[in-house]
């Protein structure tokens, strides 16, 4: 059972819109922030076209879409959006000064007792956390994996001021949510999944570089030999490559060479071959 009903999702953009959209298929309340109005409608828009998916599959009743939708409105007033919310699910960009802003901006006008999870991919929890000050017992990484809706795990992450009440309580919401867990206990930039994945990701990178195979090849070995559902590229075109450079400048900042940024993964980016979300990273998405 989980006491925290109504939520709050910061941050509308390919994880906020999936968050947002997976709790309030499961009952919960939720109030969907983003800076730009425009963010807000194409979130709108993905989670109508995903609603569509699972009524199509037989998944959701037809019936139940629109009250799905009922539980949940959207504003880019972060004071507003949370005066009364047990829990805020922080999905804004992975850059610490601005997690820690908008976490900030958040204490200031949430209850007291609101549980604050950040979904960040490889940040400090601790570091995150240090701009609240008494606050920081509160914070806890709550890491969603792409596409929120269908992805079966909720990485927990406790920070150094983490309290046993916070994690207890993320825990719940999480299994509300009908998924599962495992928690990270110690405060380690990437924690147990975003290293595994940046690892694959940086050899399928090196490899292109070398000149070895083609993405379609990358990505087909790590697919037919190790049953993948998508191979490193592919996934990071999905994920979004912008997102996927600012993870490694993350590890490799906390733990060294071997999460170097590969430089075509920065020239990538500097040309805004973002993945789907631009219509352009590794393939063409143009089409889709
Ligand atoms: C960066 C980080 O910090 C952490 C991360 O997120 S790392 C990334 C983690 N994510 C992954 O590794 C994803 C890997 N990919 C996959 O698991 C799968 O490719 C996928 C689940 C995304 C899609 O599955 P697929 O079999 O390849 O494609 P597809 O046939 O389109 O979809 C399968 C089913 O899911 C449904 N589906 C797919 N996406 C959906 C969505 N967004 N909403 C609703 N339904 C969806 C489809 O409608 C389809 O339903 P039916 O079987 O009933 O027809
Ligand atoms: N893309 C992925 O596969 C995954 C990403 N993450 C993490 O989730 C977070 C969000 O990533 P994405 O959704 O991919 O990014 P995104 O770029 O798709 O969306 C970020 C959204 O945050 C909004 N935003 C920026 N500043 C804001 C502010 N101050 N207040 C409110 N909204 C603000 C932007 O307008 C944008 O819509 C990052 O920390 C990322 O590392 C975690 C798991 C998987």
């Amino acid at each position: 059972m989980t006491d925290l009903q109504r939520v709050a999702v910061i941050g509308g953009g390919v994880m906020g819109n999936g968050i947002a959209q997976l709790s309030a298929m499961k009952g919960h309340d939720v109030r969907l922030v983003d800076v730009s109005q425009e963010r807000l409608d194409s979130a709108l828009a993905s989670i109508g076209t995903s609603l569509d998916r699972f009524v199509k599959s037989g998944k959701l009743d037809a019936g139940d879409r629109a009250d799905v939708l009922d539980r949940l409105r959207t504003t880019t007033s972060v004071a507003d959006a949370v005066s009364d919310v047990d829990l805020v699910v922080e999905a804004v960009l992975e850059r610490l000064d601005v997690k820690q802003a908008v976490l900030a901006e958040v204490v200031a006008h949430a209850p007291v007792a609101a549980v604050l999870g950040t979904n960040t991919s490889q940040l400090s929890i601790t570091a995150i956390a240090s701009a609240l000050g008494d606050e920081a017992h509160r914070v806890v990484g709550m890491h969603f994996f792409n596409p929120a809706v269908l992805m079966r795990l909720v990485e927990l992450v406790v920070g150094l001021e983490t309290s046993p009440e916070t994690l207890a309580r993320a825990e719940a919401y999480a299994a509300s949510l009908g998924k599962e867990t495992v928690v990270c206990r110690k405060d380690s930039p990437g924690f147990l999944t975003s290293r595994f994945s940046a690892i694959l990701r940086m050899e399928a990178l090196h490899m292109l570089e070398e000149g070895l195979a083609t993405p379609e090849d990358i990505d087909k070995a790590v697919k037919l030999a190790f049953n993948h559902p998508m191979g490193p590229l592919e996934l990071g075109d999905f994920n979004g490559l912008d997102t996927y450079l600012d993870a490694l400048t993350g590890l490799h900042a906390a733990h060294g060479e071997r999460f170097r940024p590969p430089v075509e993964l920065k020239n990538m980016v500097a040309a805004g071959r973002l993945g789907r979300k631009s219509g352009r990273g590794f393939y063409d998405h143009s089409g889709s």
